[in-house]
């Protein structure tokens, strides 16, 4: 069996040779088995009918339309955690750099001349002096992967921090410092802070998030930093709190024209996750998650479909994405037991409104598992069936 992977965007090498060549092709042809991407936007994507899988090397999804690929039988994957260290540092170096002129002092020496340098500089640099962190209040919106590890770090460097999360997720709940204050009112949180940073996916629902009526609860002196999604954040507004001295600074790592060249707003061209690790760590995790599914059909890390694990052991398996409706194992046992077939292993699992189902049977042969394939495919409410050949396992 040989596989295509479409690739979209610069994928580390590291990623791209878990996918052994005898087994697998890059962008050979227009029937690709699974897309591979970083921020390539799908939205406007027709996917062909051969695509099984889209592998998103990050953590961040809202660039691939998750719900089409839901009714289509995709199933999406991200990088939960990979480049979350990256970002973190990144949101490090930019509060360090928020409360010091470092920048604006080293272009100024750089642009000294003359043989008295040091003393224009003791003379000077008092116009470069600045603020500490320690002490300051944090508010970190968004405690996942990377507001966990902030909150944390920031701890650490003497910030006085606040976490709101409605929704954490008890595994990094376990990893927040107890030193971290759990805030459970957005608005507190607002009011409270010198320096607030966002770590929340985009969503319908996260759409401005941040908007006028949220800045307007902040401290005039405030820091809003945003390396999560520009439309989290209202821009206009934040332009207009910027320019009636309701907020101090705004930094993004999202362009949009009407943010640049502002002498209080900084941008960044998307750098959270460039490191040559979280590339790496990505490019790794995707490939790793994308080859277990197309190979075995076990799923871990998706965002549409839920994760099942189901040791394989026959040589063909019947994989069956199906909407989440009653009796349709049933319907799916009564074919198999209509053939005379005999289950070894099955594994159900639903995920909202629809379901994946894993079905080994004793020692079926190609030409079997494809006709029982056909068979379920006709079963109302089936959206996808496939067979899968054990990698090494031959037929009896
Ligand atoms: N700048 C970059 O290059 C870069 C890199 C990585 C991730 N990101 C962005 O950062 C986001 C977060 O990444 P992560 O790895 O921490 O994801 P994550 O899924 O681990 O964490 C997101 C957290 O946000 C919480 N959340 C959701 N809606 C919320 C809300 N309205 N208020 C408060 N909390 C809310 C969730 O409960 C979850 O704990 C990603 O979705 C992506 O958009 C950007
Ligand atoms: O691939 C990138 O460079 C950015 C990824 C980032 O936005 C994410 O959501 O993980």
């Amino acid at each position: 069996m040989t596989y295509d992977i479409k690739i979209f965007n610069e994928i580390a090498a590291e990623g791209l040779q878990r996918f052994d060549q005898a087994h697998y092709t890059f962008n050979a042809g227009k029937t690709p088995d699974a897309i591979l991407l970083r921020s390539q936007k799908l939205h406007d994507y027709t996917f062909p009918e051969s695509v099984l899988a889209v592998a998103r090397a990050g953590a961040g999804t809202n660039n691939i339309p998750v719900e089409r690929c839901t009714e289509q039988g995709i199933v999406v994957f991200n990088t939960p955690g990979a480049n979350a260290n990256a970002v973190k540092e990144l949101v490090l170096a930019n509060l360090l750099l928020s409360v010091r002129p470092i920048l604006a002092g080293a272009n100024w020496v750089n642009s000294l001349t003359g043989d008295n340098i040091e003393e224009q500089v003791e003379a000077n640099k008092k116009t470069f002096a600045g603020n500490e962190l320690e002490g300051k209040k944090l508010g970190v919106i968004g405690l996942g992967a990377i507001g966990s590890m902030i909150a944390n770090d920031a701890y650490r460097l003497g910030m006085d921090v606040s976490g709101y999360d409605p929704f954490v997720s008890v595994d990094t709940a376990w990893n927040i410092s107890r030193r971290v204050k759990r805030v459970l009112d957005l608005d507190e949180l607002l009011a409270d802070s010198d320096f607030i940073t966002i770590h929340v996916p985009l969503t319908e629902k996260n759409h401005h998030l941040i908007g006028a009526d949220e800045l307007a609860k902040m401290k005039n002196s405030a820091v809003l930093l945003n390396f999560a999604r520009g439309e989290l954040v209202d821009s206009q507004a934040v332009i207009r709190a910027i320019d009636n001295g309701q907020l101090k600074s705004y930094i993004t790592d999202f362009a949009e024209p009407d943010l640049l060249r502002h002498d209080k707003i900084i941008v960044l061209p998307h750098l959270g996750a460039s490191t040559s690790e979280a590339e790496t760590n990505c490019a790794k995790m995707a490939a790793s998650t994308l080859k277990t599914y197309l190979e075995t059909g076990n799923i871990k890390c998706s965002v549409n479909f839920p994760a099942v694990e189901m040791v394989f052991r026959v040589p063909y398996r019947i994989a069956i994405i199906n909407r989440n409706v009653p009796n349709l194992i049933g319907a799916v046992t009564s074919t198999v037991a209509e053939k005379g077939y005999n289950i070894d292993n099955l594994s159900n699992r639903s995920r909202g409104d629809f379901a994946y189902t894993l079905l080994d049977i004793n020692d079926l042969t190609a030409e079997q598992a494809q006709s029982l394939v056909d068979d379920i495919r006709q079963l109302d409410n089936v959206v996808r069936v496939r067979a899968i050949k054990h990698p090494t396992l031959e037929e009896a």
